[in-house]
């Protein structure tokens, strides 16, 4: 087909009026050929969702509230019956005082305190002294002092950035209330609504508990997927089968997930052809980098690897199952602190309410990202709480340092973070069953690993083979059995220390220098950044920790990109695959995968599924080639139109 036919025959499948909707076709750019294939990343927090067209992706929370009679949005307290944290307060001194030590921007208090009293009469710097209050009092002399004095040390952030100043909750009709909302709508319903919210990723993997089997987490996930891809994407349902899917997938594959992922996409929403890649990989590709120690910290999980020439390292897997949104617990916890800096009405926001969690949230993300000036010691940040009805949004002004710095830093804390997630359900989860990394052999029987096994063969089979069984021999102990993984993904770390292990554990010198010298941050956290020096203090941390262990390392450089949203690497790295034209024969086919053999094949055709599935593995050994294709298409793009 010529280039332009091709392009009239994607356009035609979208929903799309090219005179009225001008911007979101600069957006999808749908008459590029490429424009035939989704491109999902779908994470704890968000789903990051576009056709390969786009330069950046869409994103939507990734929850669903369902309607429940007799329930409400916001849940019994289920933790703690005060906002203090005294685990966190048991602790938060020592953190501080070792940040101060080190110097990485803490103020000291008693400085504070000194500063504050000498310049601008406080009696006592304590909680119940608003500073806004106390810049309104009439000074009879030392204006001048107090002018300079506020602008050296303290300023607002614009109104541009004033947090959820404009909110609505969601509408809900009491006749006839709406069986589901998704995204945005779902955490923006009021507390007192008959809705049980869900989501269905957890940790990066499906959500599946005892009371939320799989079937449970792909209904949340299709109707979230089909209600965003239909809407943002303008692509009707009917339309579907014409698209192709390019997914990324954990690091640390869990075959039952990939399956359930397979069916997602091919059999619940009907897409044409599905090919799957390890998230970490595709961040170098997004970011056209050959070699990195990849340091992805994302909501719930933090997750870093070695990636040489697109393939991991298998050994150097490092899971954590913690991330941002613990963070965000911390930050409330702190902001409830007894003795803090903070001026906050304290009884006002509940973590167990979605609405006011979310609202702390956007506050990390908000002001977690802006920098202090030069002396500045403090930003007044201000945000507001709705109610429905008649009743007035209140406001709530907090005067930022400490929290927000501590709060980022607690990645080199862990037991601050351990001392938050102490009233979670933490430590029960692992006694669940929940991740499969191993081979069932009663699978390989049903056939049903035959299918599995052609997604993950050309993949992922070092990663595969690097598994040890549970019980039995094992002739390489470096191998790690998957109960060994899990266990490792509940222990606590420093960051540094994560990203040491997984260099560590590489075997030839030369390697581990060269992924030292080459770490590539990305995930949410990095977007925070620019208000601390993220980069700085783990190169500082790391030169530290990782020359005590191996002396030959010469230098550990974090590598920044510019202009791209660290959020996005792997998504990006993902739109990458189907510019090539020699990726069309990595995607697996619609009609192939609903025929399983357990159910509809005789036994030629389950031999013919096992020809294909090598025949697939064959055409990996080519991907090589595909892979250099790929660092040349991902020269970073400079973006003409935001996706919004
Ligand atoms: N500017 C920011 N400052 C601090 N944290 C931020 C910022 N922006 C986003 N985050 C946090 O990053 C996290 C989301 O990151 P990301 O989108 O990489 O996660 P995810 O892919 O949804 O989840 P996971 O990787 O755990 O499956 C959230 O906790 C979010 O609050």
């Amino acid at each position: 087909m010529e280039k332009d036919e091709i392009s009239e025959s994607v356009e035609k499948y979208f929903d799309i009026d090219p005179k009225k909707d001008n911007a979101l076709i600069n957006i999808l750019n749908p008459n590029e050929s490429c424009a035939d294939c989704i491109v999902l990343n779908i994470g704890s927090s968000s789903i990051k969702f576009g056709v390969a067209s786009q330069l950046e992706p869409f994103m939507v929370p990734n929850v669903i509230a369902y309607h429940r009679e007799g329930r409400r949005i916001e849940e019994e307290s289920k933790t703690r019956d005060t906002k203090h944290n005294p685990a966190v307060e048991s602790i938060i001194n020592s953190v501080e005082s070792d940040l101060r030590r080190k110097l990485y921007l803490l103020i000291d208090p008693k400085m504070i305190k000194s500063q504050m009293n000498n310049l601008m009469g406080f009696k006592l710097f304590e909680e119940s002294n608003c500073i806004e209050n106390h810049f309104s009092m009439a000074m009879d002399d030392g204006e001048d002092d107090m002018a300079r004095f506020e602008n050296q040390l303290f300023s607002d952030i614009p109104e541009d950035y004033l947090c959820n100043k404009d909110f609505t909750f969601t509408k809900v009709s009491k006749l006839n209330p709406q069986k589901y909302f998704i995204g945005e709508e779902a955490l923006s319903l009021h507390k007192n609504e008959s809705y049980e919210l869900f989501k269905p990723i957890r940790n990066g993997y499906l959500n599946v508990t005892h009371s939320t089997p799989a079937p449970i987490c792909l209904d949340a996930l299709e109707l979230i997927l089909k209600k965003s891809i239909t809407e943002k994407l303008r692509i009707p349902e009917k339309n579907f089968k014409h698209f192709r899917c390019v997914i990324t997938v954990p690091d640390l594959v869990n075959k039952k997930q990939l399956k359930h992922f397979a069916n997602l996409i091919l059999k619940r929403l009907g897409l044409k052809s599905i090919f799957m890649y390890q998230e970490s990989v595709l961040a170098t590709f997004g970011t056209a980098t050959n070699y990195a120690c990849v340091v992805d910290i994302g909501a719930e999980k933090i997750n870093i690897a070695c990636v040489e020439d697109g393939t991991i390292i298998p050994e150097t897997i490092v899971r954590k199952n913690f991330g941002g949104d613990d963070l965000t617990n911390l930050l409330y916890d702190l902001l409830h602190r007894k003795k803090s800096l903070h001026y906050f009405p304290k009884d006002i926001l509940n973590k167990d309410y979605p609405y006011h969690w979310n609202l702390v949230n956007k506050f990390k993300e908000i002001y977690c990202r802006w920098i202090l000036g030069e002396r500045e010691i403090i930003k007044r940040c201000t945000f507001w709480v709705h109610e429905k009805g008649d009743v007035p949004k209140k406001e709530i002004t907090v005067n930022c340092s400490d929290c927000l710095q501590v709060t980022i830093l607690s990645v080199f804390y862990p037991e601050l973070i351990e001392a938050v997630k102490k009233d979670q359900d933490f430590h029960m989860l692992k006694n669940i069953d929940l991740y499969d990394f191993d081979f069932d052999p009663k699978e390989q029987e049903e056939g049903v690993d035959d299918m599995v096994q052609m997604l993950v063969e050309p993949l992922f089979c070092r990663q595969l083979m690097n598994l040890k069984k549970d019980e039995g021999e094992d002739q390489n102990p470096s191998k790690r059995s998957s109960k060994e993984l899990i266990e490792a993904m509940y222990k606590f770390a420093t960051l540094e220390e994560m990203i040491c292990d997984s260099i560590m554990s590489i075997t030839v010198p030369e390697t581990r220098n060269k992924m030292a010298s080459k770490i590539l941050l990305t995930g949410g956290l990095v977007c925070a950044k620019e208000y601390i020096d993220l980069v700085d203090i783990i190169e500082d941390r790391m030169i530290h920790t990782i020359t005590q262990i191996d002396k030959s390392i010469e230098k550990v450089d974090v590598i920044q990109v510019k202009d791209q949203d660290p959020r996005f690497f792997s998504w990006i790295g993902g739109s990458v695959f189907p510019r090539l034209e020699t990726s069309k024969d990595m995607f697996i086919d619609r009609e192939y995968w609903t025929c399983e053999p357990k159910q509809t094949l005789d036994q030629a055709e389950i031999e013919k599924a096992k020809k294909l599935a090598k025949k697939k593995a064959e055409e990996a050994k080519e991907f090589d080639d595909m892979k250099a294709d790929a660092k040349v298409f991902a020269e970073p793009l400079k973006p003409t139109a935001k996706a919004s």
